[in-house]
């Protein structure tokens, strides 16, 4: 059975496109990608479900001559944007949209499969199609449902991620920390609605909200190291249903980043300490959600990168760069933590779009090279005769 094709590739990741599905909710992007694996038909292959995680999948591969079990994982999920490409297979469900490349990511991560599915590893591999990558940790909580033990323990892992901003087809990472760790911020201030008129008679939650928003922005100013850099986002605000009354409630959502965990947790106390601050200094409510999950930082190990880098830098048909590290968060973080290995990028050529926005529009010449750099990888790896 041979592996995928080119324009197989090209036709599995325009199908996964038009079926985005938010975190948790991936029902038939999984029906599906278990349709592409059981046509492959491989008697080595064997398919894990997780109930606690219905939308997750697993594939293990028996190897001919196993001295460890190499892990290589996909995230599958969509983001809640509506998607302005025009391309002729758009997202077909409304309001979502593949706006990060997880189509990418799954295509390729099925081309890698589809590939040792016809030509037996010599390790076993573990394909672990993940849920809940944009959100609710679908990492963390496979792992804390006990997917990954017995045979099922992957040594090591890896995994990628897409980046419009480098060429289509290139391989990029490097030594130690690549991707930022993340926290969410759910806040809701609630004060007292009323006519526009009289606010002396209402509390404006808008504008308690507002100063919050204004007064999170000194911590990166002013309590993170310069140089070590961290993000605070508010990427959303809702409040009000019209514009002369006065609005009683304001909920915002954003994102706390840094690369170091300390960090991380200074700056959920700053913003903890700040949203507190708001509601005695407006006599308003506040009910304030943090959330981590999974989304630790993504630290590549020192043994498994060094190796990955070797063979990148060395095989003649991978374009290899080394980068700085990104502040994108990844639940794969987490997983690092649990297992060692590495995270790369793969260059999808949309240098005019970030990932997340509505009109990204990936590379599909970056689908080959993506697989072949990752077989090419694991076949060295499974000759290595050190682990
Ligand atoms: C690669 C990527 O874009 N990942 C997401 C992860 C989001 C983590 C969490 N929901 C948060 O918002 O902090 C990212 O936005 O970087």
């Amino acid at each position: 059975m041979p592996a995928l094709t080119e324009s197989e590739l090209i036709q599995i990741r325009r199908h996964l496109h038009q079926i985005p599905e938010l975190a948790l909710h991936e029902t038939q992007t999984q029906a599906y990608l278990e349709q592409v694996i059981n046509a492959l038909n491989c008697p080595w292959l064997t398919i894990k479900h997780v109930p606690a995680v219905p939308t997750a999948l697993l594939v293990r591969l028996q190897g001919t001559a196993p001295r460890r079990t190499i892990g290589y994982r996909t995230d599958i999920d969509a983001l809640p944007v509506t998607e302005e490409t025009g391309l002729p297979f758009a997202s077909q469900h409304a309001g979502v949209m593949h706006a990060c490349g997880h189509d990418i990511h799954m295509t390729v991560a099925l081309g890698v499969l589809a590939h040792f599915a016809s030509v037996q590893p010599r390790d076993n591999l573990l394909f672990f199609f993940q849920p809940a990558e944009e959100a609710e940790y679908g990492g963390k909580r496979v792992f804390d449902a006990g997917a990954f033990t017995g045979d099922w323990r992957p040594d090591e892992f890896y995994g990628l991620h897409d980046d419009p901003q480098l060429p289509a087809g290139q391989i990029a990472t490097r030594m130690g920390t690549l991707f930022a760790g993340t926290t969410e911020i759910h806040v809701t201030f609630t004060g007292k609605s009323g006519h526009a008129a009289f606010p002396q008679k209402a509390n404006d939650a808008i504008v308690a909200a507002a100063a919050f928003v204004m007064q999170v922005q000194t911590i990166v100013a002013r309590n993170v190291d310069p140089v070590r850099g961290g993000v605070v986002t508010l990427g959303t605000f809702h409040a009000g249903t019209i514009g002369n009354v006065i609005a009683g409630s304001a909920h915002l959502d954003g994102t706390i980043r840094a690369f170091r965990q300390s960090d991380i947790e200074m700056m959920q106390q700053r913003v903890r300490r700040i949203a507190e601050g708001v509601g005695a200094t407006y006599d308003v409510q506040v009910a304030l959600k943090l959330i981590q999950g999974g989304y630790m930082p993504v630290e590549n190990a020192p043994a498994q990168t060094e190796v990955l880098i070797d063979y990148m830098t060395q095989a003649p048909d991978v374009d290899f760069a080394l980068v700085p590290p990104a502040m994108t968060g990844e639940d794969f973080g987490f997983l690092l933590q649990q297992f060692p290995g590495t995270m790369v990028w793969l260059g999808v050529g949309d240098p005019a779009h970030s990932l997340h926005s509505a009109q990204l529009n990936p590379d599909e010449a970056a689908l080959m090279p993506g697989v072949k750099a990752w077989v090419g990888f694991l076949t060295a790896r499974m000759e290595a005769t050190h682990v």
